[in-house]
């Protein structure tokens, strides 16, 4: 076992459940911080867990989290996607602008690749540290006292100082802390997601473009749609993504099959690159048809006693067009992890609130940004694009993207302490 850096033993004992990017991405923080972690995800094998999805984004406020855990960054650069740019297209095809994303070099790192491969870099990096991760490990129930939190898991009884619920979109963990079960709704919209070997395409005159000269991501803006395409490992791998209004069905599995045939219907009358694309995708790749859930802002992220704490999907699901699901979802261990540092062991609960304090109005200004690139792209305005066209950018700001979660949390951390504390007076 590698001794990467950590700090002196915090004694602060914590379970986290899920071992998605949020989940792995806490214990990680957990353990850098000298606490002890148990991960407990219900995947039976890691491959349950990395065969599914296919791109995903993190922007520099996330990436540059990966930094600090040796290796993971330049394992992640050799998989990732390697443009500085997205090209904007109106739907008939005509190129509207070029969005540059090179000035936000200095702001960190960005990674854009396969879910799986960049989970596994992750998961590695866990494993290589040591962490107690327990697969097969089914979470029913949770709990909490003054003292101590827990859950059920496979019929048993487990304890901890404080337990991290991160279990995605569908969270147990809600209940305990909204104190109710809350159903999932419809967005409105699901997204077909598609990733193929880039040789499928690279023969075909009006489309090869996209994968001969090395990666590319271009996007195609249409009323109610937008389709985004990829292509990286120098063009070796290719994929597609559109979301669309859907009709409110909402099963949502990563495995729902989607049809070429349907996708197509989608796109008739737009460009012939995008029904292209479409029809050109081979039979046997996975095409998937992921519906989108839609849940309500959170009153809270914390359970009565601040003992159990939602963070990642379960706490705060995005919208794909503000490319922060996976980014805040880390942001939330970091700053967990250095509360609870901060606090010590006989103040769990003052840290969970601060956590909650420091990440709520974050969180939810970053959820906003999606629902703001969606109305710019799917409601455009074309006469005065033509005049603006930086006007179907994606809203990239600084505050969001050049931002150091764990920095903000060590200097703000006295400050937040301070708030709760005169609020708590006042009741
Ligand atoms: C299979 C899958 C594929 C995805 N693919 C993409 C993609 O291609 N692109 C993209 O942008 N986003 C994708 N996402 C979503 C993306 O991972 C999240 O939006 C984001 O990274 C935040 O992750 P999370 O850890 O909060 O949630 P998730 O990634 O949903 O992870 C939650 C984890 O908790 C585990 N879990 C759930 N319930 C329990 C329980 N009761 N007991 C124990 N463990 C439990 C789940 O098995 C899962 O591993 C995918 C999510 C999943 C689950």
């Amino acid at each position: 076992m590698t001794q990467f850096p950590r700090r002196p033993p915090s004694n602060i004992k914590v379970i986290i459940v899920g071992a998605g990017f949020a989940g792995i991405a806490a214990a990680i923080e957990c353990d850098r911080k000298g606490h002890t972690v148990t991960l407990l995800e219900k995947a039976e094998s890691i491959e349950e867990i990395t065969r599914f999805g296919d791109i995903i984004s993190f922007d520099p406020n996330g990436a540059r989290l990966f930094e600090r855990w040796p290796g993971v960054i330049e394992a992640m650069y050799k998989v990732a996607r390697k443009t500085s740019w997205l090209d904007l297209y109106h739907w008939k095809g005509e190129f509207v602008t070029r969005q540059s994303f090179a000035e936000e070099k200095s702001w960190g790192p960005r990674i854009n690749g396969h879910r799986g491969e960049l989970y596994d870099i992750i998961y590695q990096h866990a494993q290589d540290r040591g962490l107690d991760i327990r697969l097969g490990q089914r979470v029913t129930d949770y709990f909490e006292d003054d003292d101590k939190a827990g859950v059920v898991v496979n019929g048993e009884r487990m304890e901890a100082d404080v337990v991290i619920a991160a279990e995605g979109v569908r969270s147990r963990g809600r209940k305990i802390v909204l104190g109710f079960d809350d159903k999932p709704k419809s967005s409105g919209y699901a997204v077909y997601r598609c990733w193929f070997h880039g040789d499928a395409i690279k023969d075909n005159a009006l489309i090869r473009h996209l994968v001969v000269n090395g990666d590319t991501h271009s996007g195609f803006i249409g009323p109610d749609l937008h389709f985004l395409v990829s292509s990286l490992k120098d063009g070796k791998e290719f994929n597609w993504v559109f979301t669309h209004v859907d009709d409110g069905n909402i099963e949502e599995s990563w495995q729902f099959p989607g049809k070429i045939e349907d996708c197509l219907k989608y796109v008739e009358g737009w460009a012939p690159v995008v029904q292209e694309i479409v029809r050109a995708t081979p039979k046997d790749a996975r095409l998937i048809d992921h519906k989108l859930v839609f849940r309500d802002p959170l009153p809270t992220f914390i359970s009565p006693k601040a003992r159990i704490v939602l963070i990642g999907d379960a706490a705060h699901p995005f919208l794909p067009t503000s490319i922060q699901g996976a980014s805040q979802s880390i942001e939330d261990g970091v700053v967990l992890a250095s509360c609870l540092e901060l606090a010590g062991k006989n103040n769990i609960p003052l840290a969970v609130k601060a956590h909650e304090k420091i990440r709520y109005d974050r969180v939810h200004r970053a959820q906003a940004t999606g629902v703001k690139t969606r109305e710019r792209w799917h409601k455009a305005n074309w006469d005065e694009i033509r005049k603006t066209p930086e006007a179907i950018h994606l809203a990239r700001e600084a505050w969001l993207l050049n931002f150091d979660s764990e920095k903000d949390c060590y200097a703000r951390y006295d400050e937040v302490v301070k708030s709760l504390e005169s609020e708590r007076a006042k009741l």
